[in-house]
């Protein structure tokens, strides 16, 4: 279709509605954009408090980086403009909201639907791939899900500020980093893009089970996830076991790609139409 006509933004365009959450450097807005009524998204971030953060650049990359990603399941940032204190971004509006909360509320998802947004978080992570984007910091806090329930990676550096049975600590929870990022004195910025795929395994497992494969102390979580200690209950299916242990591979090497993700049998099973 034609490209959208890049459009100059600003905020009287806007009518706000109720705040969506708050993100770690700023606040978001259902909005609807007067003219045309669409809805989406407002993200509201202070100039100030980026530069404390040092993350000012982190912004600019992160909309350049965002405005050549274009995929069903990667939430879409739209636009951007910004007033003297504060940067405007016009986001997507994932209708069904934050995948996390669901997940808490379920407890866990049966294996049908875990093995379809796994399926579908693999479907985003190839499209990244393959723009040499990576590291989208997969992890539920980060996904959120549209109308129809389909996947929307989301994964800015934001926590939407909840009364919250969060994991956030500090640092941010721990139970996603891949073992190659907790090697003390390594370069922790020098990673592949397998330390997405190591993050799905984690994902698949706390889709599945509930909580995440390593979580413990903080000490403790570190040194599972350093020798690959977990284990699988009884009530995960075989199949999803075997895509687990494929996934959560120490060697980044040795992991399989999202390809055989996609071709896995448990993956397969569930999703191919008609199955
Ligand atoms: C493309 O989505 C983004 C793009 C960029 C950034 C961002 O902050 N970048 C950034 C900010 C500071 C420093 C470095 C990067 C954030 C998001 N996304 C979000 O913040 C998600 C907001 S919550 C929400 N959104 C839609 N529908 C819902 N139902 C909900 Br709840």
């Amino acid at each position: 279709e034609q490209p959208a006509a890049p459009k100059q933004f600003h905020l009287g365009m806007f009518e706000i509605g109720r705040p969506l959450g708050k993100g770690k450097f700023g606040r978001v807005y259902l909005v609807r954009e007067r003219s045309s009524g669409f809805v989406c998204a407002l993200k509201v971030l202070h100039k100030n408090e980026l530069k404390h953060g040092g993350a000012e650049t982190q912004v600019r990359r992160e909309i350049e980086i965002q405005s050549n990603l274009r995929h069903l399941n990667i939430l879409q940032l739209f636009g951007h403009f910004h007033d003297s204190k504060r940067i405007f971004l016009i986001i997507e509006f994932a209708a069904k909201g934050e995948l996390y909360k669901h997940l808490r509320r379920e407890n866990r998802f049966p294996e049908w639907k875990a093995a379809q947004y796994v399926a579908q978080m693999a479907a985003a992570l190839k499209y990244c791939h393959k723009k040499h984007i990576m590291h989208r910091d997969i992890k539920p806090e980060n996904i959120l899900l549209g109308s129809h329930g389909e996947i929307k990676l989301s994964d800015f550096g934001w926590s939407v500020h909840a009364p919250s049975n969060r994991r956030e600590t500090l640092c941010g929870t721990l139970d996603y980093l891949p073992p190659e990022m907790l090697k003390p004195g390594r370069d922790k910025n020098v990673y592949s893009n397998k330390v997405d795929i190591w993050s799905l395994g984690v994902l698949t497992y706390e889709f599945l089970v509930g909580e995440a494969p390593f979580e413990d102390t903080p000490v403790m979580t570190q040194r599972k996830i350093s020798r690959g200690e977990m284990t699988v209950p009884g009530f995960v299916s075989p199949e999803a076991k075997d895509l687990i242990k494929r996934l959560l591979v120490l060697d980044p090497e040795k992991r399989i790609s999202l390809d055989q993700v996609q071709e896995h049998p448990w993956i397969i099973k569930h999703c191919v139409k008609g199955e």
